[in-house]
Formats: C-alpha cells, structure tokens, sequence
C-alpha cells in the first residue's frame, strides 16, 4: 500500500479540477437547449470555459472545494486505519498544493484548521465487499449547494403544491418543491439526488449517496425510473434557469433511490449539488495501493459533441455593457439597470460572513467609499518570495450577509456588492435609498474570475482564516450582471415568482 496515499492525492485533485464526462455531458446539454443570447446562455458558456480553464490550470473548478466525502470499498482484510491515516495525509498535502481550500473550521470557535483536517473531517464511509480490489469514491460538495439540501416530512403543505400526501405524487410534489426552493443560490442548474424513507439521518445520507450514480444510468426500479424521467422533464418547466438567470436549464440530473421506514415517519430528503458537481472515482490495487482504474469514464457520443459546438458559440447579444472603475459614484451607479453587463476595473474587497459581522460594529481598514465588496473566499497561495497568488476566486452565496448588508452600505458608503443567489428585501430597499447595485457573478467560475484578478494589494483579517479574510484585490475586465438596481428592480425577486407560479401548474396529481 505504498502508493495509496499519491493515488489519494491524486484523486483529489481530478476531483477538484476535472469534471467527470457525464456531468460534462449534462452541461453541454443544457447549453444546447438554452436560447442563444440571453443571461443563462451566457453563463452557460462561462462555466463551460471555466471547466476547460480548470483542467488546463490544474486548478480548483469552485474555490469552495467543499466537504470531501470518500465512500470506499474493501476487500476482506483491508486495514482501514492505515488506510484514514494516509487519506488524511493526502488532503493536507493536496491543500497545500492549492488544490483545495482550506475549508475546515472549528464550529464553536470558527478558527480553520488550515489543512482541512479536523474534528469528523474528511468523511470517510467504509464498506466491505467480496471482491479483490479497492474502490474509492470522492465527492466535494461545496456549502451553497449543501445549505438547500432539504427534508420533508409526509404529510406535509407545499408552497404552489398544497398537500403532499403519504404517496409517490406526495414524493412527487417534494422534488419539484425541492427544486423550486433552491432557486439560483445552489448554483443551477443542479443535480438532485432524493432519499426516500429511512430516518432523518439515513434518508439525507441516502440522497446523498444516490449522487454517486452516474448521470447517464436508469434506475432499476420502473416507477423511480419513471419519476426521475418526469422531474427531468417538469423541473425544467420552472423558468429558474442558470444562476437563477431565468431559462430552460434548471435540473440537469435526478437521482431517487429508496430505502425502508417505520410506519411513523415518511422522509423525502434531497441532496442538491450545483453545476460544479465534483466527484471521482478510482479502482486501487490493495497490494502496491496503485490506480488501477477511473470510474465515470463513460464517453460523449458524437451527437453531444456536436451541442458542445453550440455551446461555445454562445454570445451573449442581449443587454447592456458598461465598464467601471473604482471608486465608483452614486450617478454612475442609479444609471444601471437590472439586464446591463457591469464591467468592473480597480480596487475591490472580499468580505463574507465573518467581516460582515465584525463591520457592523468596528471600522473598515481601508476606505470603502465608492467601493465594491465582493461576496468570495478564495483559494490563495503564497509563492516563494512571499507574494500571494489567487488560485481560484468565485463569488459565495450572498443571501447569508442579508442581515447585515443593507447596513454596510449605508455606513460604510459601498456602491456595488458582488456575489451569486441574490439578496432580499432589506438590501434591495438599501440599494435603493444609498445608491447602490447588487452584481451577479457566476457561481462556480473560480478560474475565470481568478484570472481578472491582476494583484493582490493586501489582506486585513487573516486571523478569520483565508477564505473569511478581506482580501484586497485589482481587478480587470471582471464581468457580473445587474440583478438587483437602485430602481428597487431585482430579478431574483422576479425569477422566484415566475417559477412559484410555474410550479403550481405542476399541482394536480400525476401518479395514483
Ligand atoms: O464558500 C464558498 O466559496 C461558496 C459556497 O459554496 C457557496 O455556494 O456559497
Ligand atoms: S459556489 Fe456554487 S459551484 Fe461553488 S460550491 Fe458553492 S454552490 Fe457549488
């Protein structure tokens, strides 16, 4: 077993910087289907640059490298102590190489352990088998999909749906609620995968599992396979769209397997995973610890090869496009409307969770007048002279700093916020009252925001841990979409009652 803990790291680093063929497959799909020329299109063609860009960089897809997650097979024997030990060994050496982001953090103190290692993490799922060799599975399943995984509990009453029954049409109506919920924060278009039955924990660790199928199989079970068939197809009915752009691409796979409960409960969990659906998986020799093979291998078919084509020859036609620079002014800003293409050249400042909190009721270190925040906790190296280098820099899920927002702008004099999903009520009627807009950058596309990023100036808060840090960055030609205006416009706000009452056309009963 000499060998297994570079096999392991080498695993993880396919799994976060080359996605497997079948999601390929499902992206260039989607990107077939879209209207050439709108916002979903385009961020479909974004992200199908970022995936090429990460393979080529050998670089993170998503700089939210998630929660890695090993389900492993092994023969009789196998010793599965020296087995975690070398895993571990493995992701602290994969993280040094940037390959992940230190993305593992004391729940009570928040301090990151720097390595991803830490109290229950990585997650490793053993399983014993009869056959010979070893096989290990790899999921990096970031926090903005992880935070709309959701759980029901039959009978229950849907928004849109109304009752969900003890029953397939109750299950059903759990699914397309599951989607509808998820609206653009998880980064769509997504991948389910669906538990039915077991307890709260087996039911969402049975969805979560039913993410490691490959996207292109049938369920050997008919009235799954008949109900995966037709979430596909309604799903896609919703208007979400890309990012929550609005479009034809909502879902790009559903998975449902079923176990069995006790007569009380009735679960339906659902995991949702975004585009940026990482998981490997490899065969490993239990002797030498060598790869002997790669799992999702399976191969586009020439007719997918040619909606990749037309994929990448999506532009975007529709909007405007106004370029920035830093500071920025409150006249430059009340001009842009929901629609127009932002972009942005200058100085900007990352901030999430923890700066959020801590500006509330301390001063900024750096003036922020006319400034931007962008909603990003990036994979950032040092070199060996010291300097630091963005590795992979995408935007976070924004809707987490919505109880804070509204009042940063305000008190701090912010005009542009850049981030992903969305914000809500309080932050719009600030946007609107201060002189401000809300951007959307393209969840997921790590790579090609991390090469607008043309120097890193300085970083405040380290102690915050690097993804938390406030990192200030120049950046050129970096791109994002009006989504939410000064006008009080948001289209969030819009897409979310299109696809409510999208959904609710879905309510009649479809399996008796
Ligand atoms: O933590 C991040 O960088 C992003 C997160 O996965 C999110 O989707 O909000
Ligand atoms: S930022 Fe988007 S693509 Fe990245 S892990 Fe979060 S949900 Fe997934």
């Amino acid at each position: 077993m000499q060998s297994f803990k570079d096999s392991i790291l080498k695993l993880i680093t396919e799994t976060s910087t080359n996605l497997p063929p079948d999601v390929r497959q499902a992206i260039q799909r989607a990107s077939a289907q879209e209207d050439a020329g709108t916002r979903s299109a385009l961020a479909l063609s974004t992200i199908t640059n970022n995936i090429k860009m990460a393979e080529e960089n050998v670089s993170p897809i998503c700089q939210d490298t998630g929660m890695l997650t090993f389900k492993i097979k092994v023969p009789v024997g196998a010793n599965q102590i020296k087995m975690s030990k070398q895993i571990r060994e493995a992701v602290a050496e994969a993280t040094k190489l940037g390959k992940l982001r230190p993305n593992s953090v004391d729940s009570l103190t928040g301090e990151n352990s720097g390595d991803n290692l830490g109290e229950g993490v990585p997650v490793i799922h053993y399983e014993q088998w009869e056959r010979d060799h070893i096989e290990v599975r790899l999921i990096l399943k970031g926090g903005g999909c992880e935070n709309k995984n959701i759980q029901y509990s039959l009978p229950c009453e849907l928004e849109g749906l109304g009752r969900a029954g003890r029953d397939l049409d109750g299950i059903r109506k759990c699914i397309l609620h599951a989607v509808y919920q998820a609206q653009g924060q998880g980064c769509s278009a997504g991948f389910i995968g669906v538990g039915i039955g077991g307890d709260r924990t087996t039911g969402y660790e049975l969805a979560k599992k039913q993410l490691f199928r490959s996207v292109t199989d049938t369920n050997p079970n008919p009235d799954l396979a008949r109900l995966e068939e037709y979430i596909m197809e309604k799903a896609n009915t919703l208007s979400i769209g890309t990012m929550g752009f609005g479009g034809n691409a909502t879902l790009l796979g559903c998975k449902i397997g079923v176990m069995h409960r006790i007569p009380a409960s009735f679960y339906v969990s659902v995991a949702y995973n975004c585009w940026a659906f990482r998981r490997q998986g490899v065969t490993i020799d239990p002797v030498t610890g060598t790869i002997q093979d790669w799992l999702y291998t399976e191969k586009a078919t020439e007719a997918e090869q040619e909606a990749t084509v037309t994929a990448e020859n999506t532009e975007m036609t529709g909007g405007r496009q106004v370029v920035l620079t830093t500071p920025i002014t409150e006249e430059q800003i009340r001009d842009l409307k929901v629609g127009d293409i932002v972009v942005l050249n200058g100085l900007i400042h990352t901030g999430r969770d923890a700066l959020h909190k801590h500006l509330m009721d301390h001063d900024a270190p750096v003036d922020l007048n006319g400034g931007v925040i962008y909603h990003c906790g990036p994979v950032m190296l040092k070199d060996q002279d010291g300097n630091w280098n963005v590795k992979a820099a995408g935007p976070t899920t924004s809707i987490r700093e919505e109880p804070y927002q509204g009042d940063i702008i305000k008190k701090f004099g912010i005009r542009a916020v850049i981030g992903k999903g969305g914000m809500g009520q309080k932050t719009l009627a600030a946007l609107k009252e201060h002189g401000a807009v809300y951007l959307n950058a393209i969840g997921g596309a790590a790579q090609y925001y991390a090469e607008c990023i043309t120097g890193v100036e300085g970083v405040d808060f380290m102690e915050f841990g690097i993804p938390e840090a406030m990192w200030h960055l120049q950046v050129k030609d970096f791109a994002a979409i009006v989504t939410m205006d000064a006008h009080g416009n948001s289209l969030h706000a819009d897409v979310e009652k299109t696809s409510l009452d999208k959904l609710a056309e879905l309510k009649e009963p479809v399996f008796r």
